[in-house]
């Protein structure tokens, strides 16, 4: 039997993390030929929560899940891990700045960092889902200067799909025929889903909707606000489409990008589209040979440039703010 592939889960006793494990160890994360062992990282007082979470994945008989080690100690959790999905976080609370929200996330993110650096196997791959996602991955990456940089990831893809259910729905087009869209910086409301270069069974999206009040009025806000629509309606955060995405971003970057299409991810920045070197913004990306390339050469009009830069520049100040904390 193939070695399995140690997967590192954080937050594993959250709802993102009930609705994650059990996909990861039936095969969906990495496929239906790799068998995987779970390390679940908790808090502490959340530890015999997900102990009940590893009593029912061993209820499941998953063939492909080779064991389960739950633990609250971080270089434990690491140690050895190929792929960590790093979805504990501290939420905002009420009364909370948001500088006290970095400086919570960055005593969480920064020892992660450090013992995925000092312990993880050398082709680890991280994906952050934990809020503010981009700047917890680039704390992370900070803490980890032995792991090359663009193996820290942050999850957009929860908005891209969004933005693809979105625009399917107004068309009446299948998903599956569409192509090409992209979100664009910071997994926050100032993201920028971005349907110019996007194709609905090949023929241009833009020219297909023909309402650019529609792009501007209602599918950009629908998507960047989507999340808080979903806490609105659900009285908690996206759990079953989080762990969907996390599930699709991670077999996208081990499988490959469909021939002729991308999708979206926070990677790290080479200064692409004048986005500042070193941040972990979100761009069209493809994936092949088990890495992240930025899709090049993309034309910006002045409606995205504008968008780009907003978001960038909500990046660049978060950047900031954790540097003036000592974080990184
Ligand atoms: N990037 C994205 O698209 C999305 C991100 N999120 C974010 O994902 C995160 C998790 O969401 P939920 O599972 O709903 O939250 P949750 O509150 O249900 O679970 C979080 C879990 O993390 C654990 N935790 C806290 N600190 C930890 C630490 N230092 N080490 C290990 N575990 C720790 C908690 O004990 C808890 O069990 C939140 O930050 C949320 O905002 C949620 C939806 C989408
Ligand atoms: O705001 C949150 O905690 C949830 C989130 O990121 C989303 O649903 O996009």
């Amino acid at each position: 039997m193939t070695t399995p592939v140690t997967v590192t889960v954080t937050g594993a006793a959250g709802q993102i993390g009930y609705a994650l494990l059990f996909r990861i160890a039936s095969g969906q994360l990495l496929g239906p030929d790799t068998p995987v062992r779970l390390r679940l990282l908790e808090i502490t007082p959340a530890v015999q929560a997900a102990e009940g979470v590893a009593l029912e994945l061993e209820d499941c008989a998953f063939p492909l899940l080779a064991g389960t080690d739950i633990t609250d100690d971080v270089a434990a959790a690491f140690d050895g891990t190929n792929v960590a999905l790093l979805v504990g976080a501290r939420p905002r609370t009420a009364g909370m700045e948001r500088g006290d929200l970095l400086e919570a996330n960055g005593g969480i993110f920064g020892p992660q960092g450090k013992a995925i650096n000092d312990g993880a196997a050398d082709d680890v791959r991280v994906l952050v889902v934990g809020n503010p996602a981009n700047t917890n991955a680039y704390i992370a990456k900070s803490h980890a200067p032995d792991v090359p940089a663009d193996r820290f990831t942050a999850m957009t893809r929860l908005d891209h799909n969004r933005a693809l259910s979105q625009l399917a729905t107004k068309t009446g087009a299948a998903v599956s025929d569409i192509a090409r869209l992209a979100i664009w910086g910071n997994h926050s409301a100032t993201q920028y889903p971005d349907l110019t270069h996007a194709t609905i069974a090949g023929r241009p999206a833009l020219e297909v909707v023909s309402d650019d009040a529609w792009v501007a009025d209602d599918f950009i806000p629908t998507v960047a606000k989507r999340g808080a629509a979903i806490i609105a309606a659900r009285g908690a955060s996206s759990a079953a489409s989080a762990a969907n995405a996390a599930i699709d971003h991670v077999h996208t970057w081990t499988h490959g990008t469909p021939e002729g299409d991308w999708t979206s991810a926070g990677v790290v920045s080479d200064g692409s589209y004048g986005v500042p070197e070193g941040l972990i913004s979100s761009f069209p990306v493809t994936s092949s040979g088990g890495a992240w390339q930025i899709v090049q050469g993309l034309e910006v009009d002045a409606f995205s440039r504008e968008r780009i830069d907003a978001s960038v520049a909500e990046l660049v100040e978060e950047r900031d703010a954790v540097a003036s904390l000592g974080l990184v």
